[in-house]
């Protein structure tokens, strides 16, 4: 009989290559039935908040996510419901108005800095992942990718990145490396690491009847 849908947990650094990594288990696995959830778009709201005042937000704390909304979402999902994903808008820090209507899945990939951080969500997941590159290939690849899509200038990604994201990341995100299953060094580029993961996933699914 057909068990609940497995989900694959994929966390790392800010820039390490999470989105990579999940975009090429999605790929692998894309003829079958596979959502992501992007724990970003958790993030709490802060519509009621002026622009200025989310500026000071510590968005790699793990109270800047709504954690109960995530496990609400997933737990619909489990029982093969349909939910609205939020939309995250990180140009104005907070979600838009529009949400996503995502239909259930066999494979829930969850991805994000801290969802190995909540007990709840590891409890919930058939494999954990931790994508584990080096800092100075995280900052580079971050500089780039918010300059170009998050609408930030290099003086405030540095700043940000000293301030927050660097000692944050040491006191939250690099000791959720213990929990995981699995760790992936330089992310989507590691093609033997990948086929690995792909493999085992493929025996969880057998295991659940799913594939
Ligand atoms: N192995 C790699 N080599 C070069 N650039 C990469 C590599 N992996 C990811 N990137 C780039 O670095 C940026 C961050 O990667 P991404 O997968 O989004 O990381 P994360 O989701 O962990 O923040 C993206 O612009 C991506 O294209
Ligand atoms: N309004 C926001 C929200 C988040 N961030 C940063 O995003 C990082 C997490 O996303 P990745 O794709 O890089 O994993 C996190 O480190 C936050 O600092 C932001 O800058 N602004």
């Amino acid at each position: 009989m057909k068990q609940r849908p497995a989900i694959i947990g994929v966390t790392g650094g800010s820039g390490s290559g999470k989105t990579s990594v999940t975009n090429a288990i999605y790929e692998h696995f894309k003829g079958h039935s596979i959502l992501v959830l992007e724990q970003d778009y958790y993030y709490k709201d802060q519509s009621d908040l002026p622009f200025e005042e989310r500026l000071k937000t510590n968005y790699d704390h793990p109270l800047a996510f709504d954690n109960d909304l995530l496990i609400e979402h997933i737990e619909k999902l489990l029982k093969y419901e349909a939910i609205e994903k939020p939309v995250y808008d990180y140009t104005i820090h907070t979600r838009s108005e529009n949400t996503i209507h995502v239909e259930p899945k066999d494979v829930i990939i969850l991805e994000g800095i801290l969802v190995l951080e909540d007990e709840r969500l590891r409890d919930l997941m058939d494999i954990k992942l931790y994508v584990d590159t080096d800092a100075d290939l995280r900052i580079i690849r971050r500089m780039v990718r918010d300059i170009e899509d998050r609408g930030r200038t290099i003086q405030s990604v540095i700043d940000q990145y000293v301030n927050v994201v660097r000692p944050m990341h040491n006191q939250f995100i690099e000791p959720t490396k213990r929990y995981a299953d699995v760790i992936i060094p330089e992310g989507g580029q590691n093609h033997v690491a990948i086929d690995l993961v792909v493999t085992k996933i493929q025996t969880i699914l057998e295991q659940k009847s799913i594939l």
